[in-house]
């Protein structure tokens, strides 16, 4: 059986995009690994699956497989390669669109400039609900934000790292590092992704603060290991950043493969992220 798909990035975070409204897309997590494998697969960081939401005034479900093959609950550049594939497919015309998620409901924005706004939803706040295990532990504060320390390798006691714990519907644990492309992200982020304070593991972002309004960002992705970008990733930095005093919206991040924007006005309130969406080709495979 063919089966079609779009490959597609965000700012060099890149997926295949397949349309499970006309094709019978259901892989098994080894199918969706070997999918992702850049030698012996197509090669990709996610797998999106468009399919028709059934809740009312929803018009799409949007799913997410890491190249693990595990299926996650958001992907912010995911998100923007979906409102252009879902266009360029002519599965809807209106630019306003509302996607279900594994928990919530988005609402994406194709505007003039081909760009596409990204309401990502209040983040989550509270560590325990990211979730993150803080027994024994103890947090410190700075400006607005809880900073938890996290025992990573031989940094531990007084020399563990420092932490904010963020949940954009997926987790975050997000530092502030002086140099971005010195950071130990290639040797800290897999201890951090599979830190046993974090039962679902984690993405692990690095942040280095340039000024109020700019960030230089590296994620390694839980599920898929160090990404171009990261859209959630962003998102969680940025609340981080501006919780900790160190930034104030909105603020531009300039990731490895490309730039996003995010604004955020504060608790309780939506982060919105913007940022390119490109289509390079399309494809289909034989299952
Ligand atoms: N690795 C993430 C999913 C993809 C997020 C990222 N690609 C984005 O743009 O938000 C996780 O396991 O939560």
């Amino acid at each position: 059986m063919k089966i079609k798909f779009t490959k597609m990035h965000g700012a060099g975070n890149d997926f295949l995009v397949f349309n499970g409204i006309h094709q019978q897309i259901a892989f098994t997590p080894e199918q969706w690994k070997k999918l992702a494998d850049r030698r012996f697969g197509v090669g990709a960081d996610q797998m999106l699956v468009v399919e028709r939401s059934t809740l009312p005034e929803v018009d799409f479900r949007y799913r997410i497989f890491n190249a693990d093959g595990g299926e996650v609950e958001h992907c912010g550049n995911g998100a923007r390669a979906f409102v252009k594939f879902v266009h360029e497919k002519k599965l809807i015309k209106k630019t306003r669109i509302k996607v279900e998620i594994m928990k919530g409901i988005i609402e994406l924005n194709l505007e003039t400039d081909g760009s596409v706004t990204v309401d990502m939803n209040a983040p989550i706040l509270d560590a325990t609900q990211v979730p993150f295990d803080t027994t024994d532990l103890v947090s410190k504060t700075e400006a607005q934000a809880t900073l938890w320390p996290l025992n990573v390798g031989k940094k531990t006691g007084k020399s563990a790292v420092l932490i904010s714990v963020v949940s954009m519907g997926n987790p975050h644990a997000v530092q502030i590092v002086t140099d971005v492309d010195a950071a130990p992200v290639l040797t800290d982020g897999p201890l951090i992704e599979c830190h046993p304070r974090f039962p679902h593991h984690v993405n692990a972002g690095f942040m280095q603060i340039i000024d109020q309004h700019n960030i230089k960002l590296r994620v390694f992705e839980r599920g898929a290991g160090e990404t171009l970008a990261c859209g959630t990733g962003a998102c969680a930095a940025v609340v981080a950043g501006i919780l900790r005093g160190h930034l104030t919206s909105p603020v531009q991040v300039t990731a490895r493969g490309g730039e996003l924007t995010i604004s955020w006005a504060g608790v309780g309130q939506s982060v919105f992220l913007t940022g390119p969406a490109v289509t390079v080709f399309e494809g289909e495979f034989n299952l």
